[in-house]
């Protein structure tokens, strides 16, 4: 248990500040760095807990990955190479590893357990077990196979079209995981954009993976060659920060090498369209992902409307985008964004108790919540509900409260932005 409390208010945010590396892209490159022959060196890595829960997965199977503080360096033989783990794989709290663990492990002909914490046993698998028995896999686990703690008999799977039903990257790429040790040709097709991170690091590993209109196709390709990736900065970790030097009268701050990807650049572009100024420079593309940096200066906010195809855009950055319209005048709107009571917690519950808590008039709705401002918040307790989300959340509110925040449990920050707190008193004043 990690109590913190944290005093009120503070000056300006100005300056310069480099989050860590991408989460969902660091998942990505330890996976195919692992299915691929030769090295792999990934640099600017996450080494939070979820990615870790990754490497050791693949540790288990038999890959070497060596950490230093700079980077991880995966030497692989390919999945011909790997054998069966003889203990259970311990998933930790990542739906991401969870999820595309088991496209990859139903597509190994190996037999493997997997489990997780309290949270990931909650969190649906069913999404991803049912597209891969369709391509041929053999998994079963609790509640009729739906949930962690699962067994899988891997191999012999068959490629297949597969529509999404739900608006998930994971889904998404839980099935063209499957896809590449499958025999035949794959075909996923998504009717809105989900973060396509899977997508771009299989070209990088040199797949032959075409998309065109939302219509994702490949073929059995085992034979990936390990590449260097270098991890552009997490934006879904920047979003704090951003959303803090939008609220907090006087900031500016520049955000420098954050990921870009179109497909996550939803905060952006709610902020702006609530009235921060935004602007972004030193764009570039490495390995097909965009970054660049990042400058947030303070100006009046104004409540919005978000819906539709944003969500996926933005879905993680919803606690925080939450707490900034608090800030903002009159009411902001948050429809379609159901899947957040699938997350970590049921952060439609987490965001609205925690807010209000601190002196917010937050009212949820069943696929997101009203938030009506302008909020003098007050502070007070509030649990972040061993979510590092909501905990990060409720760290930055303590920036516009009147009294001291105190938040039940931080260690949960630990699996995305390990060194949240040092970033966050570099930037202010009140610690
Ligand atoms: O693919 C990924 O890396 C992720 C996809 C999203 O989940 P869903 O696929 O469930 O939307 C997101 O919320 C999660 O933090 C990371
Ligand atoms: C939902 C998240 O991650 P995961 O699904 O991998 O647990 C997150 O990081 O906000």
């Amino acid at each position: 248990m990690k109590h913190a409390v944290l005093n009120p208010a503070s000056g300006p945010l100005i300056g310069e500040i480099q989050v860590p590396g991408d989460k969902s892209i660091t998942h990505r490159a330890i996976i195919l760095g692992s299915l691929a022959t030769g090295t792999t060196v990934i640099t600017n890595f996450l080494a939070g807990e979820d990615c870790m829960r990754t490497a050791d997965a693949f540790r288990q199977l038999g890959v070497q990955i060596e950490q230093n503080d700079t980077s991880l360096k995966i030497h692989s033989n390919g999945p011909d190479a790997f054998k069966e783990p003889v203990a259970p794989l311990n998933l930790g709290n990542s739906g991401t590893t969870a999820r595309l663990m088991l496209g990859v492990l139903a597509g190994l002909p190996l037999f493997t357990t997997v489990y997780g914490d309290t949270s990931l046993t909650s969190r649906p698998m069913d999404r991803v077990v049912r597209p891969l028995k369709k391509m041929g896999a053999r998994i079963d686990g609790c509640a009729s196979g739906s949930l962690l703690p699962m067994a899988i008999r891997g191999g012999g799977l068959k490629g297949m079209q597969y529509t999404l039903p739900v608006q998930s990257a994971q889904v998404k790429s839980a099935v063209l995981l499957g896809g590449l040790l499958a025999d035949g040709l794959t075909e996923v097709i998504e009717k809105t954009p989900t973060r396509n991170h899977t997508e771009k690091m299989l070209r990088a590993f040199g797949t032959d993976i075409s998309e065109t209109d939302g219509r994702i196709r490949l073929t059995n390709q085992t034979a990936l060659k390990g590449t260097d990736v270098h991890v552009p900065g997490d934006i879904s970790s920047a979003a704090f920060f951003m959303a803090a030097a939008a609220i907090v009268p006087g900031s500016q701050l520049t955000l420098v090498n954050v990921g870009l990807n179109e497909t996550r650049t939803g905060v952006i572009d709610v902020l702006k369209q609530m009235g921060a100024s935004i602007t972004v420079s030193n764009q570039q593309v490495m390995a097909g992902e965009s970054f660049g940096d990042v400058t947030v200066t303070q100006q009046n906010l104004q409540g919005i409307i978000i819906e539709g195809d944003i969500i996926p855009k933005l879905i993680d950055e919803l606690p925080i985008i939450a707490l900034a319209a608090t800030q903002a005048e009159g009411q902001t709107v948050i429809r379609d964004a159901g899947e957040l009571r699938l997350k970590e917690t049921d952060r439609i519950e987490a965001i609205t108790d925690g807010l209000i808590r601190l002196g917010a008039r937050v009212t949820q709705t069943e696929d997101g919540m009203i938030i009506r401002g302008t909020s003098r918040l007050t502070g007070g307790k509030a649990s972040a509900y061993n979510d590092h989300r909501i905990a990060m959340m409720l760290a930055v509110a303590s920036l516009r409260a009147s009294h001291d925040v105190v938040i039940d449990d931080t260690s949960s920050i630990d699996i995305s932005y390990p060194g949240f707190f040092r970033d966050l008193r570099k930037l202010t004043s009140n610690w």
